[in-house]
């Protein structure tokens, strides 16, 4: 085991040159220097400063606490949601020789104990410790921290994937709003959250719920320039099938996820893609724990090329060198689709996004998402308050599909970065092929939808509803469209649908309520004559 270095200096106050921090990436990683905003986020919590640091997936945001632990007296405490996450980074930490453990319900008492002796010493050995939010929630926990802290050995504290706290994120865990005490039980140290989340307004609510004092507000660009981006138009494919296995053979066995809106699309796309030849299995929260870790481990040891997956697949996974990210529906925001998409290319290296726009899926997702019963409940907003911002976030997904300017620049305007005309030099499908896009829109605009052919005497009739009508996806006839139009076409569906999910109980979750609502809506437009085609 390496020494760890020891500064010695007055808790939560140490400054470090760049060149002795430099030096210390250096001889513990191996890296030569640092990755975007990683040195001034090291540099203000060592100056005892509270930080935000915002940097997109994979941008290198767990140097930011590493190097301080290293650098810093006391132990430095990581908060992760994720119990598969912490053993992955303490298991690297240790290969590096640096003292870091995690304390959770799945390790042996044992292991627990010597933790906990560790703790009790005037001269702890670790350097990181790593527990989930609930574990800090707990009286015991909290005064082993202020029994450390008392001692001026409790470093800093960072909180990772910190939108967890917010209920506006997309990943909110209740057990995260506890941790607004930190703040309060231990004044002169510095807190650290770190996130990729882009959206302003959960920016706003991790620095107030976390009560961060006059934090360094740091933000890296969103721009992932390793990641190609491209989109496909269902519609216009012959057989999308073939389509995304020729797309994953072409690719030389490279290491993909694809992701699915449902379940039951996940195990039908990977029996697909098997029969095709492709090495792929499904992953979602239908399968046991068992198959699916062994799904998880086959794909991470290079078993299984794909994985098709629901968003259950998501944060804590693992993979640097994972090539191919593929949509195979819209996902139902650009946040979303920035982190699916953002899993491709950790490692820096060249990879794609490859999103297949479907003119059904994105009916169905509106549907979905104008029905409040189905979405989730948030404590501080009404259901209408809700479903109109998940179909404002909804619309941005599909402006970006549906328009042939730069992908790249769509994703990154979304999240209010200002960006350069030099910045996407043809590393997305409208870019390096702008006729090719133009003329597969112009293409698309003309397909008789499949469902607009078969409409029923009731929309045969004077008033067809404008959302029905083939150029219904142009966006200034749309932006024409009343929320009063979109309800009072489809109120019958409605009605039988909420009837249809009013009757799964609760406890049966969100996906048995889809179901139910898959089913209610088949039976209803089957009996009208246009659905499904
Ligand atoms: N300064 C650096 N130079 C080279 N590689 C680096 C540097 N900092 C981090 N890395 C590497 O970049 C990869 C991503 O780092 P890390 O896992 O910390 O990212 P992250 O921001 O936490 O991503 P995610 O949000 O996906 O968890 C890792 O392989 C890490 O070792």
């Amino acid at each position: 085991m390496k020494g760890v270095l020891q500064i010695k200096g007055a808790s939560g106050r140490e400054k470090k040159a760049p060149k002795e921090l430099e030096s210390v990436l250096n001889q513990y990683f191996g890296y030569s220097g640092f990755r975007g905003k990683q040195l001034e986020a090291i540099e203000a919590v060592l100056s005892g400063r509270d930080c935000f640091c915002l940097m997109p997936t994979g941008g290198g945001k767990s140097m930011c606490y590493q190097v301080p632990a290293l650098v810093k007296t006391g132990i430095v405490l990581v908060i992760s949601p994720l119990i598969a996450l912490m053993e992955n980074q303490v298991a690297s930490l240790k290969n590096k020789g640096i003292p870091a453990e995690f304390l959770s319900s799945t390790q042996a008492s044992h292991t627990k104990q010597r933790i906990h002796e560790d703790l009790d010493t005037g001269n702890p050995s670790l350097k990181l410790l790593y527990v989930t939010p609930e574990l800090v929630a707990t009286s015991g926990f909290m005064a082993k921290l202020k029994k450390l802290y008392n001692r001026g050995l409790l470093g800093l504290v960072a909180i990772d994937e910190a939108h967890c706290i917010s209920t506006w994120g997309h990943d909110f865990r209740p057990s995260y709003r506890k941790l607004s005490s930190l703040r309060k039980q231990f004044p002169d140290i510095p807190l650290l959250a770190l996130t990729a989340t882009a959206v302003p307004k959960v920016q706003k609510d991790v620095i107030s719920s976390l009560c961060l004092q006059n934090p360094v507000i740091l933000r890296a660009s969103f721009n992932r320039p390793n990641i190609f981006y491209e989109v496909r138009y269902k519609d216009l494919l012959d057989d999308v099938y073939s389509d995304i296995s020729n797309l994953l053979k072409s690719s030389g066995n490279a290491c993909s996820i694809i992701y699915c809106l449902e379940r039951a699309a996940c195990d039908d796309l990977s029996m697909h893609l098997s029969q095709q030849g492709v090495s792929s299995a499904a992953y979602h929260a239908g399968l046991n724990s068992k198959v699916r870790s062994s799904v998880l481990d086959d794909w991470l040891s290079s078993r299984t090329q794909v994985v098709v997956a629901t968003v259950a697949f998501g944060m804590g996974i693992d993979r640097q060198d994972v090539r191919i990210v593929c949509h195979f529906n819209l996902p139902k925001s650009m946040e979303s689709f920035y982190q699916e998409s953002g899993r491709a290319g950790r490692d820096q290296r060249p990879s794609r996004s490859v999103l297949y726009y479907g003119l059904d899926d994105r009916r169905r997702m509106e549907f979905i998402l104008r029905n409040p019963k189905i979405n989730k409940a948030q404590p501080s907003s009404s259901s209408n308050e809700l479903s109109e911002k998940a179909l404002a976030d909804f619309s941005q997904i599909v402006d970006y599909c549906e328009s042939s300017s730069c992908r790249r620049k769509k994703i990154i305007e979304s999240f209010g970065e200002k960006v350069q005309p030099t910045l996407c030099q043809r590393s997305c499908d409208a870019c390096k092929h702008p006729n090719l896009v133009s003329s597969r829109l112009e293409e698309l605009r003309r397909v008789p939808n499949c469902r607009f052919n078969k409409i029923s005497p009731v929309f045969q009739s004077s008033v067809k509803p404008a959302h029905l009508d083939t150029e219904f996806w142009n966006r200034e006839d749309e932006a024409s469209i009343s929320a009063e139009d979109i309800s009072d076409s489809d109120d019958g569906n409605e009605v039988v649908s909420n009837i249809a999910i009013s009757k799964v109980p609760a406890k049966a979750g969100l996906d048995a309520k889809f179901k139910a609502l898959e089913r209610a809506e088949n039976a209803y437009y089957q009996g009208k004559g246009w659905w499904p085609c």
